[in-house]
């Protein structure tokens, strides 16, 4: 049976995002993150969004020098940045996003990773991001993350308990329709996306890409971005935004540094799937696999 509005959201969540742009300093970047994080929380909100690669040049030759251990690492030990989400969490009493940074495992490989807190500073879940972001456009962007980065291999949905189920992506990993609609078929009432998009594809795709992962599973869609810098810096796109199940953007940023807020709402939720019911109308009879994700 095709979940409605409030079995999957179970009551309003405030949610808020941070654009920021990231520099060279990493205890800067950290400073910056938990007085945004605090100003937020102030205006009532439950769940903070921070920006891809908030604490370090979002530049593959940087990304080991910023890098930090979520559990073990071979040369590393000292985990700031996570210590300081941990932190800001419990501080503002709020379910944390925490953007993303690079993350060292205990081979030594570097992941882009989103760590997750509950508003006691627990650590509820971390999404290493899935598809790495290897792009070139002639004339525009060329990145390719994959020169220093290693791939996630699992979707990740988290329990924001009192409220109900997210998934959780990081930038590029929104262009995979596939991660979106898992997420959504085993539960989730939004998608969030942690993100550093670029001037090239953002006035073509970024738009159009949150609000197709929101029509597409009629949930909410949560795209946090970094702030527009000037170069050499990576040219962030910004325009961070959140898109009702219907595609209407509830709350938008333009280029430079803000904080967006929303409120999703369960009944959005119920009136479109009601309106709208795609879910019952999906041939699982044609497509059997996604089927079988429920
Ligand atoms: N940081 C990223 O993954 C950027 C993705 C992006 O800009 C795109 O076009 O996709």
């Amino acid at each position: 049976m095709p979940l409605l509005g409030d079995e999957i959201l179970q009551r309003p969540l405030k949610v808020a995002c941070i654009q920021i742009a990231s520099g060279p300093n990493k205890a800067v970047n950290i400073a910056r993150a938990r007085e945004k994080v605090l100003q937020a929380a102030a205006g009532g909100v439950s769940l903070v969004v921070l920006p891809e690669c908030f604490n370090s040049p979002y530049s593959t030759a940087r990304f080991r020098e910023y890098a930090e251990p979520l559990s073990s690492c071979p040369d590393l030990t000292e985990a700031p940045t996570f210590a300081a989400l941990a932190q800001v969490a419990q501080d503002a009493g709020v379910f944390l996003i925490g953007g993303s940074i690079p993350e060292c495992d205990q081979a030594g490989k570097i992941y882009n990773t989103c760590a997750v807190y509950s508003p006691q500073g627990k650590l509820l879940a971390s999404h290493r991001k899935m598809h790495l972001f290897d792009i070139n456009i002639p004339g525009g962007m060329s990145f390719r993350e994959s020169d220093t980065l290693s791939s996630g291999n699992e979707i990740t949905i988290v329990d924001l308990e009192g409220y109900g189920k997210i998934g959780i992506g990081i930038c590029y990993d929104m262009r995979f329709a596939e991660l979106s609609t898992i997420a959504a078929r085993k539960g989730a009432f939004a998608l969030v996306f942690p993100s550093a998009f670029n001037t090239t594809t953002g006035p073509l795709h970024w738009e159009l890409l949150g609000r197709s992962r929101a029509v597409d599973n009629q949930v909410y869609s949560i795209l946090c971005s970094q702030s527009r810098a000037t170069p050499p810096s990576y040219p962030a796109w910004g325009y961070s935004m959140v898109s009702d199940p219907m595609g209407r953007i509830v709350a938008g940023a333009k280029e430079s540094e803000d904080i967006i807020y929303a409120t999703l709402e369960p009944g959005v939720i119920r009136e479109s799937r009601q309106a709208i019911p795609i879910s019952y109308q999906k041939r699982y009879d044609v497509y059997p696999d996604i089927g079988k994700l429920v």
